[in-house]
């Protein structure tokens, strides 16, 4: 298993190029199963998340073509199989999501069910209900969920009594096929979200709403494949954005935009970090200062996003003064604050608040990733400890960040992966 050794050191200076969202182009390659003729996906990130997905959409027939500029050309003229087997979902739970587009366009679905994570237990109940409300058989055999339609999928009312992105993600992707209207309530907000959304109307689909939490989908009998470039990776942007802070450094993010961030940037400041934004480009400079340490809240969006609680709770282990970082997502995702306090920080938990006290300096130990946003805080800590430190496991973060020790170097960073 390949590891992360990082030699802490002074602030991360320079500049950087963002990579296009994993978690837009995830929905976004499933959504490619709508269309009647080729889809190309643009910007995506080379990230093994992705390579999961295509590898899925290869395995159920579909064709998939990559150019040298990692635009993926997507024709799923010759689907075989309507089966999304276990082997894959259980590396990527974002696998679930090719069961709305599959049952819309096919009549057929079985997905293995992707059970719980390191992060928590993650139950796909909304996604089920919904499709069960748009007409479609469901049951759960053996492991998968095998969903049936005769027909096409009806229009709906739902009310989503938890907002979830994947869920309505995947209802929308159901929806947009659907006959007649489907109102989606509660729906979840995320940019990501708002992406699918247009990639799906570029695509001939017929939808009110995009960005509010009510979504109102008119079906339609079809759908073309268009050409479509995933938005910039708003977690990417603000984990290099937390890495620059806690170093007391100073950079400049390209490719990227402020707008989708807002709550990340608002508790930037209010560490210290001075923001400055043009169209596409965010750039953050500490003037050398310590961050001061700061509370902070995860909920759906436009609130603190729960994927970037662990580097903030990374920052305050090594700031001025005290921050409550509560978790309201995700029941087990402060789950690297023993591997922070392996490594000197001074954190404790109540319920699901972490009280994080900076500690001037940490000190490097041996530590194991256990999940993408952990083990991004965890090589935060790493460039901001006495010492060298390890991070063993890091296929999680290989999921979510593209080269991210090339993209470290870059900015100054004494980082380097051994193979294991
Ligand atoms: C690939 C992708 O885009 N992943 C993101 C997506 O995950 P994902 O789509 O899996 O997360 P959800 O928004 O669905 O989860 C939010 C909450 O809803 C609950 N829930 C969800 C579905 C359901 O049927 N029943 C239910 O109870 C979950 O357990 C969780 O407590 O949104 C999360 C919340 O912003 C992010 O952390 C993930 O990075
Ligand atoms: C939790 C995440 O991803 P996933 O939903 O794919 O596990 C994440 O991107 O932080």
């Amino acid at each position: 298993m390949d590891k992360l050794i990082i030699t802490g050191g002074g602030p991360l200076s320079g500049e950087i190029r963002i990579s296009g969202s994993k978690n837009s182009a995830l929905p976004i390659l499933a959504a490619a199963l709508l269309a009647e003729t080729p889809m190309q996906v643009g910007n995506l990130p080379h990230l093994h998340d992705i390579t999961t997905m295509l590898a899925l959409l290869r395995c159920m027939g579909v064709g998939v073509t990559i150019d040298e500029r990692l635009c993926v050309e997507v024709d799923n003229d010759s689907i075989t199989d309507y089966t999304a087997p276990y082997e894959l979902v259980k590396t990527m739970r974002a696998s679930i999501l090719v069961l709305g587009p599959m049952l819309a366009r096919y009549g057929e679905a079985n997905v293995s069910f992707p059970g719980g994570c390191a992060i928590g237990s993650r139950p796909v109940d909304i996604h089920l209900r919904g499709l069960e409300a748009m007409g479609a058989d469901i049951e759960v055999d053996g492991g998968y969920i095998r969903a049936r339609s005769k027909g096409r999928l009806k229009g709906t009312h739902f009310f989503m009594d938890t907002v979830t992105v994947g869920g309505t993600e995947n209802l929308l992707m159901a929806a947009v096929l659907a006959e007649g209207k489907t109102v989606l309530e509660n729906a979840a907000r995320e940019p990501e979200v708002v992406d699918l959304a247009n990639c799906l109307v570029a695509m001939g689909a017929n939808i009110e709403g995009i960005g509010t939490d009510t979504l109102t989908i008119e079906g339609v009998p079809g759908l073309t494949g268009c050409r479509f470039d995933v938005m910039p990776d708003r977690i990417e942007t603000g984990t290099y954005l937390v890495a620059a802070a806690a170093s007391r450094g100073s950079v400049k993010l390209k490719d990227t935009n402020e707008k989708i961030l807002e709550s990340v940037l608002l508790k930037l400041e209010e560490a210290g970090a001075h923001i400055s934004c043009g169209s596409d480009w965010v750039a953050l400079d500490m003037k050398g200062n310590r961050p001061k340490a700061v509370n902070l809240k995860t909920a759906p969006y436009p609130a603190f996003p729960t994927d970037m609680q662990a580097q903030f709770t990374a920052m305050n282990a090594v700031s001025e003064g005290t921050g409550a970082v509560t978790e309201t997502i995700f029941e087990n995702r402060l789950i690297q604050i023993h591997e922070l306090n392996r490594m000197g920080a001074s954190i404790k938990l109540e319920g699901n608040t972490a009280i994080v006290t900076g500690v001037e300096k940490l000190k490097a130990a041996p530590v194991m990733a256990t999940d993408l946003r952990a083990s991004a805080s965890l090589v935060i800590a790493g460039m901001v400890a006495e010492g060298e430190t390890m991070v063993d496991r890091i296929y999680h973060i290989d999921r979510g960040y593209e080269c991210i020790e090339e993209k470290l170097q870059m900015l100054g960073a004494n980082i380097r992966r051994v193979p294991g």
